[in-house]
């Protein structure tokens, strides 16, 4: 029923008015002055509006309706091309009274800039944009997005083809797109850039980039702004690997060892499981450079490396401590396992000679120390104990395992 108000405003010419509601969760529009339907002709009073608004115009103007609060200069784009600023005041009943102004001169271009230079700016631009309309076809790509992906309007005629062609792994393509129309609703939504994503997109070359994704709703375009981050993060993976990967053997460092290590140390304290460290120091090493040279030394360090590494499962962290010391830290393994281990590697490197250059081969042999975790150890206590072993056994004659006694504090072989 219209209100009194609307009776009294509805006979003006002047200005173009439109009455409004929210009924079973459906925005309708339900009186239009004159001037009004001059500039909606295609809102009818008796259908929902889903087909002429947005669904964020729907939302924001849902919203406003049912907590009763005014809206202010929205902008929407109408089937017929204009530009309208719609300002919402609520009234009583839950309706809105909305006055509508028609902006369009004021939304276009500056006359000094014509078309063809607008499109030279956007192509000129060191990012990849992309515009498309409300309904996702594509309106422009630059030309560095046709750099970047390789794709072009024809490869892409709707939304749904660039899923297929930039994410064909199924599991990866369904989690982007899920994270990202999420992040697109909620920015459509509170008008606001969409917090940047980073994916990683097949191009049409059959490489892959790392992509970080922008996106902003102006007017009822959809803006889309892409960032090739791949060099970065290259150079950020090759940096991790150099902190957590020894150059020579590549096994991991001591300093990611001791990172690593302490987190599992707690967590066997935590839920009480069995853990040991394994130190090992390769018998005479010097001996090697000094006979065989530098070379054959470094050598000998990557064989002894890849010897240790195919005796373990793949859960055990095994590290260079320094030198030709290396140390293995055992979960869920207790002090008998521990010692056998240690044996079965100490006779798989004695068994198997490092080849050199020169056609000969070098026996290697190392001295081992195993300890257990105790009550109240750090990594260092539990380290500084396995090297007592490893010592130990060095002091006996080398080329053997020696287990330190918890009780005691003593050693067994
Ligand atoms: N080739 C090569 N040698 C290294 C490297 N790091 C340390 N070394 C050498 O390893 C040798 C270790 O010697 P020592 O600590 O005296 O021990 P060792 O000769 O192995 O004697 P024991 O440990 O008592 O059996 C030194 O000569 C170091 O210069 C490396 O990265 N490459």
């Amino acid at each position: 029923m219209p209100s009194p108000l609307w009776r009294a405003v509805a006979p003006l010419p002047t200005p173009a008015l439109w009455l409004c509601v929210n009924t079973l969760g459906e925005l309708r529009c339900t009186q239009l002055n004159t001037a009004a339907q001059q500039l909606l002709p295609e809102f009818a009073t008796t259908e929902p509006l889903s087909q002429q608004l947005s669904p964020r115009h729907l939302v924001i103007l849902s919203q406003a309706l049912s907590q009763g609060v005014a809206l202010d200069a929205l902008r929407f784009f109408t089937a017929r091309q204009r530009w309208l600023q719609l300002s919402l005041s609520p009234q009583a009943g839950g309706c809105g009274l909305a006055l509508l102004s028609d902006i369009s001169d004021l939304q276009s271009p500056p006359s000094d800039l014509a078309d063809a230079h607008w499109l030279e700016i956007l192509n000129w631009l060191p990012v990849g944009l992309e515009v498309d309309r409300e309904n996702f076809q594509t309106l422009l790509l630059n030309r560095k997005f046709v750099e970047l992906f390789g794709y072009t309007d024809a490869d892409l005629p709707t939304l749904d083809e660039w899923w297929l062609h930039c994410y064909p792994d199924v599991a990866y393509r369904n989690t982007a797109r899920a994270a990202w129309e999420t992040a697109i609703a909620e920015a459509r939504l509170y008008n606001i850039d969409m917090a940047p994503q980073e994916w990683r997109v097949r191009c049409k070359n059959g490489e892959y980039r790392d992509i970080q994704f922008h996106y902003r709703a102006i007017g009822d375009r959809h803006v889309h702004v892409y960032l090739d981050v791949s060099e970065q993060r290259r150079l950020e993976e090759e940096l991790r690997q150099q902190a957590t990967t020894d150059a020579l053997t590549g096994l991991l460092t001591r300093r990611h060892f001791f990172e690593q290590g302490a987190l599992r140390l707690q967590q066997a304290q935590r839920q009480r499981h069995p853990l040991c460290v394994l130190m090992l120091d390769l018998d005479h090493f010097k001996r090697i450079n000094d006979r065989h040279g530098h070379a054959a030394g470094d050598l000998a360090l990557q064989h002894a490396a890849s010897l240790l590494r195919e005796g373990l499962r793949m859960p055990d962290l095994l590290a260079r401590l320094g030198g030709e010391e290396f140390v293995l830290l055992l979960e869920h393994t207790d002090v008998e396992q521990a010692q056998q281990l240690a044996e079965r590697l100490r006779q798989h490197l004695h068994q198997h000679p490092c080849p050199l250059p020169d056609g000969k081969a070098l026996r290697l042999t190392a001295s081992f120390g195993v300890a257990r975790i105790q009550e109240g150890d750090s990594l260092d206590s539990l380290l500084s104990r396995a090297d007592k072993a490893m010592y130990h056994a060095k002091e006996l004659g080398r080329n053997r395992v020696m287990v330190e006694l918890a009780a005691s504090g003593g050693m067994e072989g």
